[in-house]
């Protein structure tokens, strides 16, 4: 079991899909689950990432034109794979409320999820509060993750959030994860640098910073993206 894994052996229960927007990749999951591979399932998870794939571009889309830098927008899309992760968190049987998945912060460039009627993701505010969301069939959570926050150099925040459970019934959610491909350097645009906005991060590659993440020390450290490559800011 990956270290990834292990902070979530509390309740959940997860699967990842890797590249979850090609069909030929889904079904090489589904083939080892089923012996006829499932065909309506690989689909159904297919169009789900094809359509949640878009989504992401839209809002990525939407992000870079806000912040006036549209002139990256091919590079910072043709710079990201997609994973499809599929959650089951048991319902711990017992009012009292019990910790589903750990406080983090994404660390990815955009996360959507999506989930059924059982409550339980919180999000801590910036003063440090925890609200709860309320899902409904037709919303998607959009999250920030970290590695858009170096990318923007700070403009724009990756929340810690959590799942807390209680009662019976089993809680499902989906997450489409944004990831950087390995060999990529995260490296804010200098249009976001300057003397209001001292750089934040040193470029870095992902694949380097999740060795770091997943390592013992990494996964005791909050703020591992700043431990990983943040530069000390100095206040005069
Ligand atoms: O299950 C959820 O709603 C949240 C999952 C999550 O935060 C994650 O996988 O990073
Ligand atoms: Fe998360």
């Amino acid at each position: 079991m990956c270290l990834r894994n292990l902070i979530m052996v509390m309740l959940v229960n997860p699967m990842g899909i890797d590249d979850a927007n090609i069909l030929e990749k889904v079904k090489c999951m589904t083939n080892i689950l089923w012996q006829d591979g499932n065909q309506n399932f690989s689909k159904a998870l297919h169009s789900f990432s094809d359509e949640l794939t878009e989504l992401d571009q839209i809002i990525r889309k939407m992000i870079l034109e806000s912040l006036g830098i549209e002139k990256y927008l091919e590079e910072h899309m043709n710079s990201t794979n997609y994973l499809l992760r599929v959650m089951k968190y048991k319902g711990p049987q017992t009012s009292d409320t019990k910790l589903g998945l750990s406080t983090h912060t994404d660390k990815n460039v955009v996360t959507i999820l999506y989930q059924n009627q059982v409550e339980g993701l919180e999000v801590m505010t910036k003063d440090g509060k925890w609200i709860s969301y309320k899902p409904s069939s037709c919303s998607f959570v959009v999250m920030i993750g970290d590695t858009l926050h170096a990318w923007s150099n700070g403009r724009l925040h990756s929340p810690f959030h959590r799942v807390m459970m209680s009662g019976n019934e089993a809680r499902y959610s989906t997450g489409l994860f944004s990831i950087p491909k390995g060999g990529y350097i995260i490296k804010a645009p200098e249009e976001l640098v300057d003397e209001e906005h001292p750089l934040l991060f040193k470029p870095y590659d992902h694949v380097e910073f999740l060795k770091y993440y997943y390592s013992e020390k990494g996964q005791r450290d909050q703020f591992a993206m700043h431990t990983f490559c943040g530069v000390p800011q100095v206040y005069i």
